[in-house]
């Protein structure tokens, strides 16, 4: 990362995990001739099945982050937090590898990380609430190898040259356009949604004869960070609600490495993230991989999704989907 971008004390952890992004983006461009990245080699402490390059991208940011200032290591793929080294001043939360059911497919994938001071244990330093964080970023591997990085004041873009292997500012500070008609949604769990998710879901369908008066489009990648990467380029909004899939009650992303970190950039681009009502970056869980619903993208969609929370019953129940109340 060039000069004076990144605050000194940060420096050696985000420049280790350059370093990895771009191995990692060599070995996934040579997957399928060298190795088998998406073969199953276990379960992880949440229920997820592991795949290969979940577990090579882990050991490959925890080796690489050693000697690099950070105390505590919080990972998808690990159980519990991990102490790196004793002398660091930082605690790091990852998911090395976001979007495992798309490494099979050539579809982007990517690492989300978020850094906060540490506390004297790792329960001290994760189990608080998001707004502590220092730093967020991803890289997504895709067609292009980019990082996407917020220190607090804005989100910048590098892009990876591959011819120089440098990462490379193409995007000095990125906002997320306001103009956008897109969502993203599992739509395949309507039926266990909330009410509330179904009646905004129902209205963007319904295009320019429902209550929107406008035609939306949706989009649904399976990639948390290829999703980001959508929104953050050219606005939308995405939701994974709580639902009433036994497991699924708090939706799917975790709190502590996907949901925090993310929301911190979507804030740092100008738009909202919260769990359907309240922000995220407010909100601290109590266990390492505890989920939350989440709701991020342009501000007014997002705040349009609390509202339908807000409203009675009747309005978001299938029989009076008129949603009269927004039309006055
Ligand atoms: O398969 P679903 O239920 O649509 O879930 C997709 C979501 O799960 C994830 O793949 C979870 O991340 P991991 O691949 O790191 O477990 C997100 O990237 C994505 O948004
Ligand atoms: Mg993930
Ligand atoms: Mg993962």
């Amino acid at each position: 990362m060039p000069a004076g971008r990144c605050p000194e004390d940060l420096t050696p952890a985000i420049d280790a995990m350059c370093k990895v992004a771009k191995d990692v983006a060599r070995l996934i461009a040579l997957g399928g001739i060298e190795s088998k990245l998406a073969e199953a080699v276990g379960d992880n402490f949440g229920g997820d099945q592991q795949k290969a390059l979940d577990v090579i991208a882990d050991d490959a940011f925890a080796e690489a982050l050693q000697g690099t200032g950070v105390r505590w290591y919080a990972s998808e793929e690990q159980d519990v937090v991990v102490e790196i080294d004793t002398d660091g001043t930082l605690g790091l939360a990852i998911d090395p590898l976001d979007g495992s059911s798309n490494i099979d497919c050539n579809v982007s994938i990517g690492t989300i990380w978020g850094i906060s001071p540490a506390a004297e244990s790792g329960e001290e330093t994760f189990l608080v609430a998001g707004k502590n964080l220092r730093a967020a970023g991803y890289f997504i591997y895709g067609p292009q190898t980019a990082l996407v990085v917020t220190f607090g004041d804005g989100v910048m873009e590098f892009i990876l040259d591959p011819r120089d292997g440098l990462f490379k500012l193409v995007n000095e500070r990125m906002m997320i356009r306001e103009d956008s008609v897109e969502f993203a949604i599992n739509a395949s769990n309507y039926r266990h949604w909330p009410k509330p998710v179904r009646a905004y879901v129902d209205d963007c369908i319904a295009g320019t004869e429902g209550p929107r008066e406008r035609n939306f489009n949706m989009r649904w990648v399976a990639s948390l960070v290829a999703e980001t990467h959508r929104i953050i380029s050219r606005g939308g909004i995405f939701l994974y609600p709580g639902d009433d899939r036994k497991g699924y009650e708090q939706g799917r992303l975790r709190m502590i490495y996907e949901c925090a970190p993310i929301a911190m950039l979507v804030e740092q681009a100008g738009g909202r993230a919260t769990n359907g009502l309240d922000r995220i970056l407010d909100r601290s869980v109590t266990e390492l991989h505890a989920r939350t619903p989440f709701v991020f993208g342009t501000a007014d969609k997002v705040d349009r999704v609390a509202a339908y929370h807000d409203l009675p019953e009747q309005e978001v129940s299938a029989l009076f989907g008129s949603r009269g109340l927004f039309r006055v």
